[in-house]
């Protein structure tokens, strides 16, 4: 299970800012996705081979007894308490405040894997800026400066060094792994009851190795799936009490682990900015997805064109998923879900050859050429595939740079269709091929320079 890094720290230390830098590698791969809103507290990062999750606490004030404050660090605690890795923001430019140790003294009694981070500290003596910080009995202070980056890899190298790489992580189950996801009451328990109940179990609660997750295998129409249960994902001996009913951290620790997920909606509601938020993080995480509009039982037809038009308005980037109207309470419709499950699962896992690739490339390029970009007219010859789950195409050529988003998106649909895949996004990585005689040129250069 991908580590999840929380950060926490007072308001105005520079959390957002080093949110930003952890989650920027990440946002690279992503093509821009017209509608697509993020939430900006949730992201995903990557340092090397170990992806990993973070989480930004927001303005915390851990003494905050009221209103939407009071809410916001009710949230703050339930990340606190799920963290695998809380990185503790102060500032070195305003020094050690009462609340830094209030906030420190929360997060030692958590018994979370703590760093501190000792943020705005460009230009600044490390040893001289982290002496005052020892105090808070976190540790060693990290001094980083998150606006320009110092320190920030170290600090993430640290953060990551206990968790394994991602080609060591174990991926055996049997069939598609699926994570049912959304917004509390949509009706997701229900769902599971359906699918667990009416097919036998096969077998029942198999802790994860890495963490308590809990895998389900059940078959259905002899075919077999592995049921991500978010529900069941429980960690014993936590300091809060209130830990909210819903929970975003375990949301997306699912659909991680998912291969599919299937997204449900609510037919009786509006479609709302958390199921928007929910959609996002599946499509940044490269999920496939099967969409379930339920509670389809309790709605008539008025309501149902109102929905429908709905989600097209607001979940239009999710355009590559097939939508299914469901009662998951009746038993309705929950065949056509699993087959689209099926369907998005062999599109998220294709294997695509080099010459195949190479000549519906060529095809795409014939119908229709990437812009010129001043001097540069961007060349693509050759393509190959980079991984699955999601379906990376990887597209070598020159000037590729300068290839703006509409037409990688305009690649994206075409691949999508000459190979059929239904149900998956799919994600396009250029690489300039590099003059020969340039790279031969500027290590040459370089070393020149150094013995001057
Ligand atoms: N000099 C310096 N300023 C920084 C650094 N990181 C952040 N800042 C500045 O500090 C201010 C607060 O940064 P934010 O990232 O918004 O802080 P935050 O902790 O997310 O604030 P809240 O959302 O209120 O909790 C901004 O003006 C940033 O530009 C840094 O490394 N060096
Ligand atoms: N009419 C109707 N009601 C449904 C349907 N599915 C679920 N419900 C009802 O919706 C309510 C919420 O269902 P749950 O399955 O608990 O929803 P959930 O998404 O698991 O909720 P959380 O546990 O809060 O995340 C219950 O009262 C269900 O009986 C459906 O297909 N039709």
């Amino acid at each position: 299970m991908k580590p999840t890094l929380v950060i926490v720290g007072r308001p105005n230390v520079g959390k957002s800012t080093l949110f930003n830098r952890l989650t920027r590698s990440r946002d690279a791969l992503v093509a821009d996705q017209p509608g697509l809103t993020r939430d900006r507290h949730y992201g995903h990062g990557r340092l090397g081979n170990k992806p990993y999750l973070v989480v930004d606490t927001g303005g915390f004030e851990p003494q905050a007894k009221e209103g939407i404050v009071k809410e916001m660090a009710l949230q703050a605690e339930a990340a606190i308490a799920e963290a695998d890795v809380l990185i503790f923001v102060v500032d070195v430019r305003t020094g050690l405040t009462s609340q830094d140790k209030v906030i420190a003294d929360l997060l030692r009694r958590s018994g979370r894997p703590l760093l501190l981070a000792a943020n705005k500290g460009e230009g600044m003596d490390r040893a001289v800026v982290s002496a005052e910080f020892y105090e808070l009995g976190c540790g060693a202070p990290c001094v980083i400066s998150s606006a320009h980056g110092e320190g920030v890899r170290e600090l993430v190298e640290l953060a990551l060094a206990p968790f394994p790489d991602e080609s060591e992580a174990d991926e055996e189950s049997a069939g598609p792994r699926v994570a049912i996801a959304g917004r509390p009451n949509v009706g997701k328990s229900t769902l599971i009851n359906t699918l667990l109940g009416e097919d036998r179990v096969i077998a029942f609660d198999m802790p994860g190795t890495t963490r308590d997750a809990i895998e389900v295998p059940f078959e259905r129409n002899g075919r077999a799936y592995t049921l991500i249960d978010t529900a069941g994902l429980r960690r014993k001996g936590r300091v809060f009490e209130t830990i909210e009913k819903f929970s975003v951290i375990k949301t997306l620790q699912a659909v991680e682990e998912a291969n599919v997920v299937v997204l449900m909606v609510d037919a009786t509601q509006e479609i709302s900015d958390q199921d928007a938020h929910i959609a996002g993080f599946i499509i940044d995480a490269g999920r496939a997805l099967v969409v379930a509009v339920n509670k389809w039982d309790a709605v008539d037809d008025y309501r149902r064109e109102q929905i429908k038009l709905d989600i097209t308005r607001k979940l239009n980037f999710l355009g590559f998923a097939r939508v299914h109207y469901v009662s998951a309470l009746k038993g309705q419709g929950i065949a056509g879900i699993l087959s689209s499950v099926d369907k998005a699962y062999a599109a998220a896992m294709a294997k695509m050859s080099t010459p195949k690739l190479t000549r519906v490339l060529i095809a795409a390029v014939e119908k229709q050429t990437p812009p010129r970009h001043g001097a540069f007219r961007p060349k693509l010859r050759y393509a190959h595939q980079g991984g699955s789950n999601p379906p990376i195409i990887v597209i070598h050529g020159n000037a590729l740079e300068h290839i703006p988003a509409s037409y990688t998106r305009y690649l994206e649909r075409y691949f999508l269709e000459a190979f059929k895949l239904q149900g998956t996004p799919l994600r396009i990585q250029y690489k300039t091929t590099t003059n020969p005689f340039a790279s031969e040129g500027r290590p040459a250069k370089q070393k020149l320079r150094r013995e001057k």
